[in-house]
């Protein structure tokens, strides 16, 4: 609509307004002629009369007694005398006028022979068409064009009658428009004569299958239809030319009587049956229509209802003038007549204004483009673009590679965790049979740290003391993981708490800085080197009583007071609130100790095998169960899975890992609390197939580095997928946030930089790089908070209308590990701004899109229709109706696929639901995650590089957040 202005713009917006509204019945009318001269010589009695404009009456008064109905409705009755001006001005002129305001338009003539269907609808063409030249005249703001094509249907062939050519026309279906009538003739109208030499040519060519059959009676169906274009002057020859083409149809039926009444036999038999045919089809679409639009309408049944087809239920306003002969010898027709008309009332049709965009104008655009291309390509300046291009590409290119070699250095440190790991859990069964003289000497080195003064952080020498009192313990006891592997009987607590360690005093301890950094590493899921761990755990004599003491006097303050972050029900983040953490501190007995190193040992195992599941959504039980064997003594095969991908990497593989106690201390882990695990962990798991084996990093780490980073980015761009945001488009938004909130947090403390040296621990907690800490105080604790945190992210998403990809993206990478704890909380902030300012009515900014709560909500179901029209591609069919099966879907029902999309992560309560959804999700996006190994590739992970104890890593944990 764009090329018509003005009023008459409005004037056609009323009109397609009204049209396009709603439906509207088709409009019958009633039209008696006058008795023919024959009928007056044959003494015929007037059995019809026009009681008023609405009511026809037949008053026969014997015939009234057959319970046939004598009084008949319709929008209006015109009488024998009643000029056929009057019948178009009353009647059939606003239908047919309508096709100047770009709407279709068809008025029928029905009626028995000689009832005046001629008669009439040649007065109606003629009427119309000087009405369509006088609105012409009248708007020359516009630019018109006019065509005419004829038609005749006889015996089930369709004529072109301007056309000398007797061919028959074939009918075809076209997908937009309907049926189209081959080679039909349009001839555009020049002027008015014009026409009336095109009216005596269809008059002759009709009479050529009159004459030889009916000299009375017309035996074929004509349709004359004339088509309008308009333009707006203004805008012709412009791109945005738009033009209005409808088409008026005026049709002219054959004589409705029966066959039988026809009198006929041979051809004329034939005749009365096609005739039959097709106004019995005719009448049936009609009486099918008047009942409503339900069930099959059949069309196709005869060419007159095909043709006819939009102007009968469809986009066209209609008009049916039913003409009667008075006479009481055509009673019975002219009461068949009315009949119809009866039905044809009820029929409604829905009209549109038909707006289309004029072959010139559209040429005329296409013609700009393809020059305007040609001359950018023929500019110089498109020369530079592509130079910046590749620039940009080269710089892109660089990135990458350099992204490679950090995932390099990233699978090396795996590597060395997972060799402490082994190595720690090697150990620490041996760490149980200390040997009373390694202790003593160990005691003795702290005794002597701590008379020094070395109670004071601050004091570099002190610590420097200590460790060296530690590497003194290390060096002097070369065989001491051979003794602990040769009496494992005697890896008891006793032989800690009961030996030399008790003979200590109450003031002494032997937690030097060095042992409590070491400790956060741990629990950073950084291995330390295991005999290290064990020397800690020997030198700690964590008297309860002097706990506080320790911390209010020795200036480890800094240690146990934490800040740790407060969230409301809501998720708010209130406040970061110092406060005691109940973490190592607090383990003041060799079995708490003995935990802590465990959850160290978990943290671990979480990242070296970040899958565990239970049954594979898409597996069957057997293959879900065949691949579940590992243990956390068996780290290099853990790292293998992980690095390989398995054929199966499900999550299945670790909540065996989990569910099957592993030989050694894990046996008394207690691990994630059973309601957490259970939950937590029922993620469907993502099968990389073929792309498996080429995860591995084998023997080749920087070659096949590469390989991998691109194996991994490349499952997450699938070509043909631009609606999906892809993973690293998700991370890099993450991160950037996380860049922001922490940066904050970095400037404040900036100047605590200096005192690094001095605290580390407190400035590691401080800066809210070590979450585990800081969110739950006790890590133990740090999975049920976890869980908790989710719930409420899951819940805001649901408010806020958040993509599904973007909540499967963060439901799968972020589940549990200690550091995720920065991204849940990045995560819940933002959420809760996007809350806040949509509860308060105002618009979010994001990624320079302007958001509402009403525009993600639309967004929202965009993205569902679109993961609707994945289903059926990245879905086997027994994957689809398995899901379909569980969600309750029938197999049967229509639109299942959108279904399913609807009900994607629409339970926030049910972690079951939103696993699953996740995995569906993941699966339809193609999203093949790796949990730690993505997150390490693309830097998500927290985890800081391997610690030296004398240097201190937090910046290279800044490095990985930006
Ligand atoms: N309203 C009328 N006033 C005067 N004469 C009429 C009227 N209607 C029809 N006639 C005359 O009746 C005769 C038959 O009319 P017409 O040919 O239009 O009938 P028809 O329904 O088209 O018949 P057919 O089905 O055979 O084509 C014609 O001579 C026509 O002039």
């Amino acid at each position: 609509m764009g090329a018509i202005g003005g009023e008459e713009l409005m004037k056609w917006e009323k009109m397609q307004g009204m049209a396009n509204g709603g439906e509207e019945k088709i409009l019958v009318l009633v039209r008696l002629r006058p008795l023919s001269d024959k009928e007056i010589l044959r003494n015929e009695v007037l059995d019809w009369e026009c009681i008023n404009e609405t009511t026809i009456l037949y008053r026969n008064s014997l015939q009234e007694r057959s319970g046939l109905p004598s009084v008949y409705s319709f929008d209006r009755v015109f009488r024998g005398d009643c000029p056929t001006r009057k019948v178009y001005d009353d009647g059939a002129k606003e239908i047919a006028l309508s096709v100047v305001s770009g709407i279709n338009s068809t008025i029928f003539a029905y009626g028995q022979t000689s009832s005046g269907k001629t008669y009439t609808m040649n007065g109606i063409t003629e009427y119309t068409v000087a009405d369509i030249y006088d609105y012409i005249q009248k708007h020359e703001e516009r630019a018109f064009v006019l065509k005419f094509a004829a038609m005749e249907i006889y015996n089930e062939v369709v004529r072109d009658l301007l056309s000398t050519d007797n061919t028959p026309l074939r009918l075809l279906d076209d997908p937009e428009r309907g049926t189209v009538i081959e080679r039909l003739t349009e001839e555009t109208l020049r002027d008015w004569s014009h026409l009336k030499e095109l009216l005596s040519i269809c008059a002759a060519q009709r009479q050529i299958g009159e004459t030889s059959l009916n000299e009375t009676s017309s035996r074929s169906h004509q349709i004359l239809r004339l088509t309008i274009e308009s333009s707006a002057r203004e805008f012709i020859g412009k791109d945005n030319s738009t033009t209005l083409a409808a088409s008026v149809n005026f049709v002219d039926l054959a004589g409705s009587e029966r066959a039988s009444q026809a009198l006929s036999v041979g051809q004329r038999l034939k005749e009365g049956c096609h005739i039959n045919r097709s106004l019995l089809t005719l009448g049936t679409v009609i009486r099918k229509l008047s009942k409503g639009r339900n069930g099959h309408v059949n069309y196709r049944d005869s060419k007159l209802t095909r043709i006819l087809q939009p102007s009968l239920g469809g986009n066209a306003r209609t008009a049916i003038i039913c003409t009667l002969s008075p006479a009481r010898s055509h009673v019975e027709q002219s009461r068949n007549t009315l009949l119809f008309a009866s039905c044809a009332k009820e029929v409604s049709t829905s009209a549109q204004v038909n707006v289309v965009m004029s072959d010139k104008a559209l040429v005329k655009h296409l013609q700009r483009e393809v020059a305007r291309l040609e001359s950018e390509l023929r500019t110089p300046g498109s020369i530079n673009d592509y130079t910046a291009l590749l620039r940009k590409k080269d710089l892109e290119i660089e990135k990458l590679e350099k992204e490679v070699r950090e995932l390099t250095k990233q699978l090396d440190l795996a590597q060395s965790r997972i060799e402490d790991l082994q190595r720690m859990v090697g150990n620490d069964q041996a760490s149980r049979q200390w040997d009373t003289q390694e202790k003593k000497m160990c005691e003795a080195e702290c005794s002597i740290s701590e008379s020094s003064g070395e109670t004071d952080p601050h004091d570099a020498g002190g610590r420097l003391r200590k460790s060296r009192a530690n590497q003194y313990c290390k060096r002097d006891n070369p065989g001491e993981e051979v003794s602990r592997r040769q009496s494992p009987e005697q890896n008891s607590k006793h032989s800690i708490l009961d030996g030399d360690l008790s003979s200590m005093s109450n003031g002494q301890r032997c937690i030097s800085e060095a042992t409590i950094r070491e400790q956060e590493e741990l629990v950073a899921g950084v291995g330390e080197d295991s005999d290290e761990i064990c020397k800690e755990v020997r030198c700690i004599e964590m008297d309860k009583s002097n706990e506080d003491n320790d911390t209010e006097n020795d200036g480890r303050t800094s240690v146990s007071s934490i800040p740790g972050n407060q969230y409301t029900e809501d998720g708010e983040l209130l406040s970061t609130i110092p406060r005691r953490t109940s973490g190592f501190e607090n383990s003041s007995t060799y079995g708490a100790l003995e935990q802590n190193v465990q959850l160290v040992q978990n943290t671990i195992d979480s990242l070296i095998t970040p899958y565990p599941d239970k049954h594979s959504l898409w597996d069957s039980p057997a293959t879900a169960s065949g691949s579940r064997s590992l243990k956390l003594t068996r780290s290099r095969s853990c790292r293998a899975t992980l690095m390989a991908g398995s054929s199966s990497p499900d999550f299945g593989t670790l909540e065996d890992c989990e569910a099957t106690p592993p030989d050694g201390l894990e046996k008394n882990f207690p691990g994630r609390p059973e309601g957490f695990r259970r939950k937590h962990w029922n993620i469907p798991p993502f099968t990389f197939g073929a792309n498996a084996a080429r995860l591995s990093r084998n023997n080749s780490q920087s070659s096949n580095g590469s390989a991998f980073v691109d194996e991994l980015k490349s499952q997450n761009n699938n070509p043909g997928d631009e609606d999906i945001p892809s993973v690293d488009t998700f991370i890099a938004g993450l991160k950037e946030m996380a860049k922001h909130q922490y940066a904050n947090k970095m400037d404040n403390q900036d100047q605590r930089t200096d005192r690094i040296a001095e605290s580390p621990g407190k400035i590691l907690k401080d800066i809210g790089l070590d979450p585990l800490l800081e969110s739950s105080g006790d890590p133990l604790q740090w999975p049920l908070e976890f869980e908790r945190l989710r719930g409420l992210i899951i819940g805001h998403w649901q408010t806020c209308n958040v993509s599904l990809v973007h909540r499967t993206y963060f439901f799968l990478l972020f589940r549990g590990e200690p550091m995720d704890s920065i991204y849940m909380e990045v995560e819940l902030r933002r959420l809760f701004f996007l809350k806040e300012t949509f509860s308060r009515g105002n618009p979010v900014v994001q990624d320079g899109r302007t958001l509402t709560l009403a525009s993600s909500l639309k967004a929202l179901l965009r993205e569902r229709q679109m993961l609707s029209r994945l289903i059926n591609k990245r879905l086997t069919t027994d994957e689809r109706n398995s899901i379909y099966h569980r969600w309750g879907i029938s197999l049967n029902s229509k639109q299942r696929r959108l279904q399913l999309a609807q009900r994607l992560w629409s339970n926030t309560e049910d972690l079951d639901h939103v696993s699953e959804s996740a995995a569906i999700v993941a699966k339809l996006i193609r999203f093949s995650h790796q949990g730690q190994a993505i997150k390490e590739m693309f830097g998500l992970s927290f985890t800081p590089p391997r610690l030296s104890r004398r240097s201190f890593g937090w910046k290279n944990s800044k490095v990985s957040l930006l």
